[in-house]
């Protein structure tokens, strides 16, 4: 705890993923997934690891922004920062001057999740902890009881649950919207294979292509898996819900972002217009802070709360929206893929199951099958389930001659291609 931060270094670390169209979607045609990469060093030598992620162009200006934050956080003792942590979050997201460019909204808070990861990062690491355990622990010694004394008990098995058979997951990886159908049914029949039972495609580009496609996954998994569809805000309201409407014959579970991830209002009537035809309205990947989940919950605008580890300011503000949609009963099924995604949300939703939720109805953690290889601790998928991590940290360190190789421009993979 008396680690004292010395030194922050922020890296901009991209990965060509577009070039085989894995991540496209109908409003991100050529993402090559990156990331701000942070580490902080403490004068006794243990280090934290955090990053946000990023789709390339443009990560050199959210690599800028956390070099404004380094002066706040540089000096402080892991002691000083978890001690107030609330103070430590106002500082990084209250700045006088530099919350003018939020606040807590867009680059600035990106930056403020890649630095406040690293710190979480650090502090599991100092107690030799994952993060998730750190978190459960906090909770049951701050006797963080319920009125019947019984949350020891849940926490108890609902910790032994999740060591026996994982947190369950859906894969995104069949069908990027880039992919042909070829590939797509090459994936699918993989998937099948190794266990997955819920499927998640990108729609809305093109209606036809979209029936097409979804005619397609529906009878390779069959009426009993499940199937879920993502617009990437490409629509308008009435647009979104014709739209879906002409593929509720696929019986997908949700529609994941169908509109402006700001608009909360036009979800909310989104919402009500697909209630009937049993489909919910998912979104939250591009959902900028605590105040705009309060609002889509208050509104009954969404079904399925879709927290991301990188959006919204780290673990901190991650919980605020976990009790929140606990309270408001709507499920967490948490936004991953991307560099690093799956790595650190694992730890938040094992977190939610154990002390929060308790609970596994309707709940799923999106799974992407891009660039584990590059960390130090891999997620570990079991039969279409997250195991829990084993090492300590946010699971977000990666192999430095990774780091080096895609670094932006002058590692070895750019200096090929460009
Ligand atoms: C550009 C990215 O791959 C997105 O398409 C992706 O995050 C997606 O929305 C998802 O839900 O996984
Ligand atoms: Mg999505």
């Amino acid at each position: 705890m008396l680690h004292k931060i010395i030194n922050l270094t922020v890296r901009d670390v991209r990965f060509p993923t577009s070039v085989e169209q894995h991540g496209s979607d109908a409003m991100h045609t050529d993402p090559d997934y990156s990331a701000a990469y942070v580490v902080l060093d403490t004068d006794r030598g243990l280090r934290g690891f955090g990053l946000t992620f990023t789709l390339g162009k443009g990560t050199e200006i959210v690599v800028c922004a956390v070099e404004a934050l380094a002066a706040l956080v540089v000096g402080k003792s892991l002691q000083e920062i978890v001690s107030d942590f609330r103070g430590f979050y106002r500082l990084l997201t209250s700045d006088g001057q530099m919350r003018w460019l939020g606040p807590e909204k867009g680059v600035t808070h990106l930056a403020t999740a890649a630095v406040l990861n690293a710190v979480w990062d650090l502090w599991a690491r100092s107690e030799g902890k994952p993060l998730w355990k750190l978190l459960v622990d906090m909770v049951s010694h701050r006797k963080f009881r319920s009125k019947v004394c019984v949350q020891d008990v849940i926490t108890i098995s609902c910790s032994v649950c999740m060591q026996k058979e994982g947190y369950p997951a859906y894969t995104t990886s069949c069908a990027w919207l880039g992919y042909p159908d070829q590939q797509l049914k090459q994936l699918c029949t993989d998937a099948l294979k190794s266990g997955w039972t819920k499927f998640k495609v990108k729609v809305g580009a093109d209606l036809e292509d979209d029936i097409r496609r979804c005619r397609l996954i529906r009878q390779m998994i069959g009426p009993n898996n499940t199937l879920m569809i993502d617009a990437n805000q490409r629509w308008d309201v009435a647009e979104a819900i014709s739209w879906v409407s002409r593929l509720s014959e696929f019986k997908p579970l949700w529609i994941e972002e169908p509109t402006s991830p700001d608009d909360i209002l036009g979800h909310a009537a989104i919402s009500k217009a697909l209630a009937p035809l049993g489909i919910g309205v998912a979104t939250g990947e591009q959902c900028h802070n605590r105040v705009m989940f309060k609002q889509f919950l208050q509104a009954s605008a969404l079904q399925f709360v879709q927290i991301d580890s990188c959006r919204l300011g780290s673990v901190n503000e991650n919980l605020a929206v976990l009790l929140m949609a606990h309270k408001f009963q709507v499920p967490v099924c948490p936004h991953a893929g991307g560099v690093g995604l799956c790595e650190l949300v694992q730890h938040l939703i094992l977190f939610d199951y154990i002390c929060v939720s308790a609970s596994l109805d309707s709940r799923m953690c999106e799974y992407v099958d891009h660039l584990h290889k590059h960390f130090t601790s891999p997620v570990v998928i079991q039969d279409a389930h997250y195991m829990p991590p084993k090492d300590p940290g946010y699971s977000c360190e990666m192999l430095e001659a990774s780091v080096q190789k895609h670094q932006y421009p002058e590692g070895d993979v750019w200096k090929l291609q460009l």
